[in-house]
């Protein structure tokens, strides 16, 4: 967990049901331990807490459809924290970010947007994540802030940019769907050094899944950086899989990006861990000096 994620310390559930009464249905006790606990595997209670945590400490008001992916909050504020110490700036009205991949709830442009002030433009390829997404953000008032845009599968980065006023962008982040088949999806290629999460996905079809996996889809966007340059100062992903990050560090070799920076990190919450790969094409990107040089 990140030295700033507020969530390093677990949220005291009984307080935040009282806060958030729909939560508290959900709130059960162990009576054992005299704790309070949470199912995360019923996707009623994750979405319950998701929806907690954004309107008690963010203050946004978020809906979840419970036919998509339901994101867990300590988790994504892993990758703004981390964007924050990549770009060096935490609060700051003129970062401009793009959100490969936005899903329903929008949630690294709504987290960023209120409590950076940075501003977002957010893809998504499934109809009824964007229909979420633009709604999540127009109630919340952040549509000056955050701009939705539908994109079609083989577009990553390239043409979503094309028609684009913007000359630079000072990152862009990604959640790729990370299973290569629906067998992978229900866990059957699932290897030990991967172990069960604790919260349940709900997140369905093109959401999750992607032709050759999350190292697929990178490798989509490294390309696409390679046209782009430094139209985006830091490129960076998340990756679900440790063997993901060597493949993906193999393929920024691979194009030839030799003067390319990148960075890893790895994202634990609870059984959850998540990796990350930065690479520019800028030698002024401000975190350099934290970063290792391929
Ligand atoms: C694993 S989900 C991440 C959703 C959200 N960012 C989060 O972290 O909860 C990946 C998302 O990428 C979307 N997606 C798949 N292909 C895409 C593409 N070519 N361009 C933009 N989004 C895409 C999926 O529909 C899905 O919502």
């Amino acid at each position: 967990m990140h030295e700033r994620n507020r969530y390093k310390i677990s949220p005291n559930f009984e307080e935040l049901a009282r806060k958030f009464p729909e939560l508290q249905p959900f709130v059960k006790i162990n009576k054992k331990r005299n704790k309070c606990f949470i199912n995360f595997r019923d996707s009623n209670a994750l979405s319950a807490v998701t929806r907690a945590l954004l309107k008690i400490d963010f203050n946004l008001h978020v809906e979840l459809p419970m036919d998509r992916l339901i994101p867990t909050v300590p988790l994504r504020l892993n990758y703004i924290h981390w964007l924050e110490d990549l770009i060096q700036t935490t609060h700051n009205d003129d970062i401009f970010g793009i959100d490969i991949g936005t899903g329903a709830s929008c949630i690294y442009p709504l987290l960023a947007a209120r409590m950076n002030g940075w501003n977002f433009l957010a893809t998504e390829v499934d109809q009824r994540c964007v229909h979420y997404a633009q709604k999540n953000v127009t109630i919340n008032d952040l549509d000056e802030k955050i701009k939705i845009k539908m994109v079609a599968a083989q577009d990553i980065l390239c043409t979503p940019l094309r028609n684009e006023n913007r000359q630079q962008y000072d990152f862009c982040m990604c959640n790729p769907p990370f299973f290569i088949d629906s067998l992978d999806a229900k866990g059957a290629n699932r290897t030990s050094v991967r172990p069960q999460p604790k919260s349940v996905c709900t997140g369905k079809g093109s959401e999750i899944i992607y032709d050759g996996g999350e190292v697929e889809f990178v490798k989509c966007i490294i390309e696409d950086s390679t046209q782009l340059q430094s139209r985006v100062k830091c490129y960076t992903s998340m990756l679900g899989k440790k063997s993901s990050l060597d493949h993906v560090i193999a393929i920024l070799k691979d194009k030839n990006v030799s003067t390319v920076y990148y960075t890893t990190s790895i994202f634990s919450q609870g059984n959850t861990a998540r990796w990350s790969v930065a690479w520019s094409f800028c030698s002024d990107l401000p975190g350099n000096e934290v970063q290792h040089r391929t």
